[in-house]
């Protein structure tokens, strides 16, 4: 099928999470009383489905996306034409999937401690072909926490049988103590490798860049006297599966910052005024790459592979092929493999964040 359009628009797409959060999202979107909820997530342009033992929403997660002026199921545009979106080469490797899941995060409560299972874990052990290695690039702090953190990898890490017990007897003190405080702020960026624990902390609006999978390991049960069902825990399995693929390293703070911090590097003149900084490339991770453009004039650029992308300041108008989009801040778009270039007109001067699947 020839395409009909050339970008695609990514509407909101609320997701049921265990904690809450989501009041930032509902502001957003307009609503006349923003409220914290447990729909504290929008997945961006997502073909993958959300874990949620017990709801009865089978495709939760997957995104309704606006093309050509009609709203369809992501996953199924993808698959009317497959080389368009994602490109010869990435489906030859991946198949018909973006291999990619960006979502925006508000959270309203310290997150439960975690841990998400590596690649090759997943692969071996899940029957998934993703794991779980995520980002945070953070957008902003709620009114009122002054002190906005994240928890990730220990400090001083327990035993895996001191492990076992804490969470059996859900010891949320001893395990907290493992931990130091990372202090964050907007503009930052984090990677979180597959198996390091960590906990998102309260009041932080991100963008969440991940390998497209829901699967997770709790380390704590119990969040806002939500109680996750035992399905939700170690993903169906026991506390031994889920021990197995912590990573139980020490990674100290340096200066008051952490190892898994990425600061960025320009990569790209765009224009006099105007440019394009790699945030995490493939020196941190294979699963996806993630970059920031910066513009204060018009710009053509064009991307070697398909690409997620959300204005995170500024208004930003999309011309190709006759055609023209307008971006505001917090909206997002799918940007096909198939488009080779793209006029991008910022409303004076805008910033965008740009989400890449693994090449
Ligand atoms: O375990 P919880 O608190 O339900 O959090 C799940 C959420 O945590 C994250 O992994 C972020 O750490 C999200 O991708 C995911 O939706």
């Amino acid at each position: 099928m020839p395409p009909a359009d050339s970008i695609v628009l990514l509407p909101p797409n609320r997701v049921w999470r265990s904690y809450t959060g989501g009041a930032t999202l509902d502001r957003i979107a307009g609503a006349r009383t923003p409220a914290d909820s447990h729909l504290a997530e929008d997945w961006i342009g997502s073909v993958t489905l959300a874990r949620n033992p017990g709801r009865d929403l089978p495709r939760e997660g997957v995104s309704q996306v606006t093309y050509a002026g009609e709203s369809v199921d992501f996953a199924d545009l993808i698959a009317s034409d497959p080389d368009y979106f994602l490109g010869a080469a990435h489906v030859a490797r991946y198949g018909p999937a973006p291999m990619l899941l960006v979502k925006f995060l508000d959270s309203a409560t310290r997150l439960h401690f975690q841990c998400h299972p590596p690649r090759a874990f997943a692969r071996q052990h899940l029957d998934s072909p993703s794991g779980k290695t995520e980002a945070y690039h953070i957008l902003g702090v709620r009114d009122g926490v002054d002190d906005p953190y994240i928890y990730v990898g220990f400090q001083r890490p327990p035993t895996p049988a001191q492990l076992r017990d804490w969470i059996e007897r859900q010891d949320m003190a001893a395990l907290t103590a493992c931990f130091d405080k990372v202090p964050v702020a907007p503009g930052q960026t984090y990677l979180i490798p597959g198996g390091v624990p960590h906990a998102l902390g309260e009041g932080i609006f991100m963008v969440e860049i991940q390998e497209p999978s829901d699967l997770v390991a709790r380390l704590e049960f119990v969040r806002d006297g939500y109680v996750l069902p035992e399905a939700a825990r170690f993903m169906g399995r026991d506390v031994d599966f889920a021990l197995s693929f912590v990573d139980f390293n020490a990674y100290p703070l340096v200066d008051g910052e952490s190892p898994f911090r990425c600061r960025p590097s320009q990569c790209r003149v765009l224009g006099p005024h105007s440019w394009q900084e790699t945030l995490i490339g493939p020196d941190r991770t294979d699963c996806f790459r993630v970059c920031r453009t910066v513009l204060h004039e018009p710009v053509t650029k064009s991307e070697p592979t398909c690409a997620i992308c959300t204005v995170t300041r500024g208004t930003v108008h999309l011309h190709h092929a006759g055609r023209r989009h307008t971006v505001r801040c917090h909206e997002s778009f799918f940007l096909p493999a198939g488009i080779d270039a793209l006029d991008l007109l910022p409303e004076d001067s805008a910033e965008l964040l740009e989400c890449f699947p693994a090449n």
